[in-house]
């Protein structure tokens, strides 16, 4: 039976009132369609946002304490229906069953823990000055647009805080990943959320992402997707003088310099560049090694690259799935062929797909070495298993190269030296730097310099996005 995803407005599954072009579901891994996904109109954007607004008035009074045991009742009902939501991962974008297990739905439960530990210690409400009383409160109705491929990533890192600091809700995820949406807005009514605090509905970014951009009753638009759609959505809210947190693209240098242990540094460079099908948008798909190691490195990359096993998103253990969609497919054939075109050394893969797979939307995991900086493989994100390595000479050339970009998400440092390690990551204009692989938690700010995004989610930090802070000043001396 196909499945039929529809909106969730005001506490009821509806229907749009202003039907769109109905999107097929596809499942990446054999193209056939699983579902469809009833898209809407504008008017359905604004029955969300109307349902938002009504809400805001009662739940922004709620209490803290009152709000912590919704999240905490919501987290349980995920933690319950965990299996169903990474299930749900895997059909939608094609994510390896233990990828979409352990790591994509176990972010569901990841930041809502986060969240909850962030408000023990956050001063909601402090002095300011000697006459100013400085109060948390939350920003109003928001508007969270998400991209379908760490989704639930992506929802719950915007979602948590959000709810947590009173402010009701429009998501809009991507029509890419419509399943994981669906159970999060099941498991919230199953928690118990009022009637309009969250509301969710289906549709593509031009029309219903623009229209929440642009409504001049949401307050906030967090954003997470390309840099392109991420200024049109900037440009959108403008007019409201709106916040807007931007989420954006990334295209990571991973520096290896000569002193590190080579081959776990390359093995772990290829497999983090590959990982979810190379579709993260902090992947480290730049690799930049030290000359006196580079030919020994170029030779570790093809062994392991070529070790890495593309299989169906059922089968266990390490191994990448498909790319999501075709859309993704066809972009990331184009760009293996602008590397072959550019000059650069193809090591492993190319175009095509891999030997016995006809159907879905598999690629061949691929590496380049012999980049240049200029080339557009390199400055562009590709957002597909490509690996680009190259060369360099000295400590302060790589940091130029890993600088050279219009985007600054995150970067990676590999050498012995800790001092050289700290040296570096303070030079780089990222918003993350992983020293020798050490990765990130849930505590700690992600988000990007430059054209990769404006905002810091995750933890603490998250819940800044969802405040206004007001100062109240009176006499204090009495
Ligand atoms: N920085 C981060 O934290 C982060 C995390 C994950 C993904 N990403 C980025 O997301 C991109 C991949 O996701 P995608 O293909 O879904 O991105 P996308 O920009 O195509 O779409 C993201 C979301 O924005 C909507 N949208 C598109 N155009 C819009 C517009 N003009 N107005 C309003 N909404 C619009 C889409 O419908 C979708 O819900 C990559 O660039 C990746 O790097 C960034």
């Amino acid at each position: 039976m196909l499945i039929s995803c529809n909106f969730y407005i005001d506490g009821q599954w509806i229907d749009p009132v202003e039907p769109g072009p109905v999107h097929a579901i596809v499942n990446p891994a054999d193209e056939k369609i699983i579902g469809t996904v009833l898209m809407g109109g504008k008017n359905d954007a604004h029955a969300a946002v109307d349902a938002a607004r009504r809400a805001f008035d009662g739940y922004s009074q709620t209490s803290l304490a009152e709000r912590r045991a919704l999240l905490a009742r919501l987290q349980a009902v995920f933690e319950r229906r965990y299996t169903e939501m990474a299930q749900a991962i895997s059909t939608e974008m094609g994510a390896p069953c233990d990828l979409a297990y352990d790591s994509q739905a176990e972010c569901g439960p990841g930041h809502i823990k986060a969240a909850l530990a962030a408000a023990e210690s956050f001063a909601f409400e402090s002095r300011s000055g000697p006459n100013g009383d400085l109060v948390c409160e939350p920003i109003g109705v928001c508007a969270l647009i998400t991209p379908w491929n760490w989704p639930i990533n992506q929802i719950m890192s915007k979602l948590a805080p959000a709810l947590l600091t009173g402010c009701t809700v429009v998501l809009k995820p991507s029509e890419f990943a419509p399943l994981s949406a669906r159970l999060v807005a099941e498991f919230v009514h199953e928690a118990g959320y009022p009637s309009g605090v969250f509301n969710m509905l289906y549709g593509d970014g031009p029309v219903v992402g623009n229209e929440l951009a642009e409504h001049p009753l949401v307050d906030m638009v967090s954003f997470t997707g390309s840099t392109a759609a991420g200024i049109s959505v900037a440009k959108a809210a403008a007019g409201t003088v709106k916040r807007v947190v931007q989420e954006l693209g990334g295209k990571s240098a991973n520096i290896v310099f000569a002193d590190t242990d080579l081959a776990s540094t390359i093995r772990r460079g290829v497999r983090q560049a590959f990982n979810n099908t190379g579709q993260s948008c902090n992947a480290p798909t730049r690799m930049l090694v030290e000359r006196p190691v580079y030919e020994q490195a170029i030779a570790l990359a093809a062994e392991y690259g070529a070790q890495v096993q593309v299989a169906h998103p059922s089968q266990r253990g390490d191994v990448i799935g498909p790319l999501a969609m075709k859309r993704q497919f066809d972009t990331v054939q184009r760009y293996i062929g602008l590397g072959i075109q550019s000059g650069a050394r193809l090591l492993i893969g190319g175009e095509g797909k891999p030997e016995g797979f006809s159907a879905g939307y598999f690629v061949r995991p691929t590496i380049f070495a012999d980049v240049t900086n200029d080339m557009v493989i390199a400055r562009e994100e590709i957002f597909g298993p490509v690996l680009c390595m190259m060369v360099f000479d000295t400590e302060e050339v790589a940091i130029r190269i890993a600088n050279d970009s219009p985007f600054g998400l995150a970067a990676y440092v590999n050498t012995s030296d800790p001092v050289r390690a700290q040296r570096v990551a303070r030079r780089l204009r990222a918003g993350t730097v992983s020293v020798n692989g050490v990765g990130q938690d849930y505590a700690s700010p992600f988000g990007g310099f430059k054209q990769s995004g404006n905002g810091r989610e995750w933890g603490r930090f998250g819940l800044h996005d969802y405040i206004e802070f007001k100062c109240i000043n009176s006499d204090h001396s009495q």
